[in-house]
């Protein structure tokens, strides 16, 4: 019987990642990762000059498209497999991840006039420069009594794609002029790979107030922004937009020649990494909170009903899988957290000793954090070191350390850095149980789970549930996969349904992290502090870290919050 395959493709912050899949079993037959050469813009343009300002987050379209011409000819020749027997692709994104376009659907930015204009680049999911749109957006969405607020757990974030195109049309009119659309990063790629521009309802859903229902708000609502925003979804983001499982067409002659597949095969609609995780770790039932572990955390659960959970992401009815609503709520800083730590807090002693023992850092600091009891370091930290998306839902708030004296150690403060993410998801799950939305077990997916056990176990004793791993180690792009065998079809040789999908392609580990009751009971007596400070700094009591970064500001001579 001849063997069919898909191919999925992961775009991460820092990279690509594309994986060939068999159909049959879920085996991921080969394997590539491409970087990008541009990564996180943050400092300056590419082409030099331009300096940016705090908070933006950048990337090259460029480095999209080279993922395709080098990853996918890889894992074609890494798997030895014909390509006519590749029936399909697909990709997912990092969300909301969105750029101008041109009418012929080409970025801004690559026009020569306008390279060095910040805003005709694609901002990053992480570009955090638009809290002050993000803030006026609530507060009139609020004033209308708009229903999208609901959706977002009651507060639109500076992350998500209206926020970000109001702040181009606040600071670089010409740009949102010039602009002949807004474009998700996933609809983008997948139009490079079909010829045709196609929205999916995921990315719509969840980062553009979309709704199955409803559609966009009324035109009212973006004039109330700005009147000339009025006619901002017909114009702007106007487009078809599919449910995940649908084609978006099919690969174009020139795509094929460039990646080695034949023309002709399905393109999936675009997807987001976190949600096309979901179904690739075998989860198409509610009360299963899928965490998507690596440079921050997307916690995703289905439920059966629509409830309003404070400061979640979105609720997005087949957003994730048909049939459910699909919840999502996250922590915008996780690994990345821990990369700050080995980039500024690491002591000389340390770095000698990973160098005497030839290990990596990360290990050496694991051991030595695992040394630690709960509770043994006397230190609580709040895990807003990239502000807090869920539950408070703001990137002005920052990082906190208590309880350090003469004698705190860099592992200590490693320890203390792990378990405040961890109580950082605590939250997150204790705001979707007190809604109603039911979560029993864990499962984590993403880089984090592979690379830190101390982690993963500090995160079952501090959530006090069993935490089981998807087995894929590319748990994105296997979803990607999965999702172009549905768009492919079952005539074509892929499947029915993403159940019927995940049936056959998605498992987990057989070890799982389970919760230590000791452990855990220490832990809830340091979560009511956590949680004392949370609300503390978190809800308005003491303002503090938004003075603190009101008077950098100044200092700096950057914009001031008001
Ligand atoms: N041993 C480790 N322990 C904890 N965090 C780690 C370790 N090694 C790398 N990291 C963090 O993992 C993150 C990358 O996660 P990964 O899932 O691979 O990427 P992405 O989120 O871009 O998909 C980085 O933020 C990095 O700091
Ligand atoms: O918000 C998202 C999904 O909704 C982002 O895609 C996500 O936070 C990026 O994650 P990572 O870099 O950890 O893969």
């Amino acid at each position: 019987m001849i063997k069919h395959y898909t191919i999925g493709i992961d775009y991460g912050t820092e990279s690509g990642r594309a994986v060939l899949v068999d159909l049959a079993n879920g085996e991921e037959v080969a394997e590539h990762v491409t970087p990008y050469i541009h990564g996180v813009i943050d400092q300056h343009l590419p082409a030099g000059g331009v300096v940016l300002e705090r908070e933006w987050a950048l990337q090259h379209p460029r480095d999209y498209i080279d993922v395709l011409e080098q990853s996918v000819p890889a894992v074609l020749k890494e798997a030895g497999v014909d390509p006519s027997q590749v029936i399909g692709i697909g990709i997912d994104f990092t969300a909301c991840t969105m750029l101008p376009v041109d009418e012929d659907g080409e970025p801004l930015c690559f026009q020569a006039g306008f390279a060095n204009r910040p805003h005709a680049w694609v901002k990053l999911w992480k570009h955090h420069a638009a809290q002050d749109e993000a803030d006026e957006i609530n507060r009139i969405g609020a004033e209308r009594e708009e229903a999208f607020l609901q959706r977002y757990g009651g507060k639109y974030s500076s992350e998500w794609m209206m926020a970000k195109i109001w702040q181009v049309f606040n600071e670089d009119r010409d740009m949102f002029d010039e602009a002949d659309a807004f474009l998700e990063g996933t609809d983008w790629v997948t139009a490079q790979l079909t010829g045709t521009i196609v929205r999916n309802s995921c990315t719509a859903g969840y980062k553009a107030m979309w709704h199955k229902q409803d559609g966009y708000p009324d035109d009212a609502f973006f004039e109330a922004l700005h009147p000339d925003l009025r006619r901002l979804t017909a114009t702007k983001l106007r487009g078809e937009i599919r449910a995940p499982g649908e084609a978006a067409g099919s690969l174009t002659k020139e795509m094929a020649e460039r990646t080695g597949l034949l023309p002709g095969i399905a393109v999936a609609v675009g997807n987001v990494d976190a949600h096309v995780s979901v179904p690739a770790t075998g989860v198409v039932t509610p009360g299963k909170l899928v965490m998507a572990m690596g440079t921050s955390i997307c916690h995703l659960v289905l439920a059966e009903e629509e409830k309003e959970v404070e400061g979640m992401c979105g609720v997005v009815e087949d957003g994730i899988v048909p049939g459910y609503y699909g919840y999502e709520a996250g922590q915008s800083a996780v690994g990345d957290i821990f990369a700050w730590f080995m980039e500024h807090g690491l002591t000389s002693d340390l770095v000698d000793e990973a160098k005497q023992k030839n290990r990596p850092i990360h290990a050496l600091l694991e051991e030595k954090a695992a040394a630690y009891q709960p509770g043994e370091t006397g230190l609580l930290a709040l895990d807003w070191w990239n502000g807090n998306r869920s539950t408070l839902v703001d990137t002005n708030l920052s990082g906190i350390i208590i309880g350090m004296t003469l004698q705190t150690k860099s592992e200590e403060i490693y320890r203390t850095l792990l378990e405040a993410t961890a109580f950082g998801t605590k939250k997150i799950v204790e705001a979707f149980t007190k809604a109603g939305v039911e979560v029993n077990e864990l499962v984590a997916c993403g880089g984090l789970p592979q690379k830190n056990n101390l982690l993963m176990q500090i995160f079952a004793d501090v959530t006090n549930l069993e935490i089981k791993v998807a087995a894929s180690k590319q748990t994105p792009a296997l979803g990607a996969a999965m999702y172009a065998s549905v768009a492919a079809g079952e005539a074509a040789g892929g499947y029915s349904t993403i159940f019927a999908a995940a049936e056959k392609m998605a498992r987990v580990q057989e070890k799982s992290y389970k919760p230590n009751a000791e452990r855990a009971q220490v832990y809830e007596e340091i979560y009511k502090e956590y949680s004392k400070l949370h609300d503390y700094f978190g809800r308005g009591e003491n303002d503090v870290m938004k003075t603190l970064r009101s008077v950098r500001d100044k200092a700096k001579g950057g914009t001031v919050l008001a």
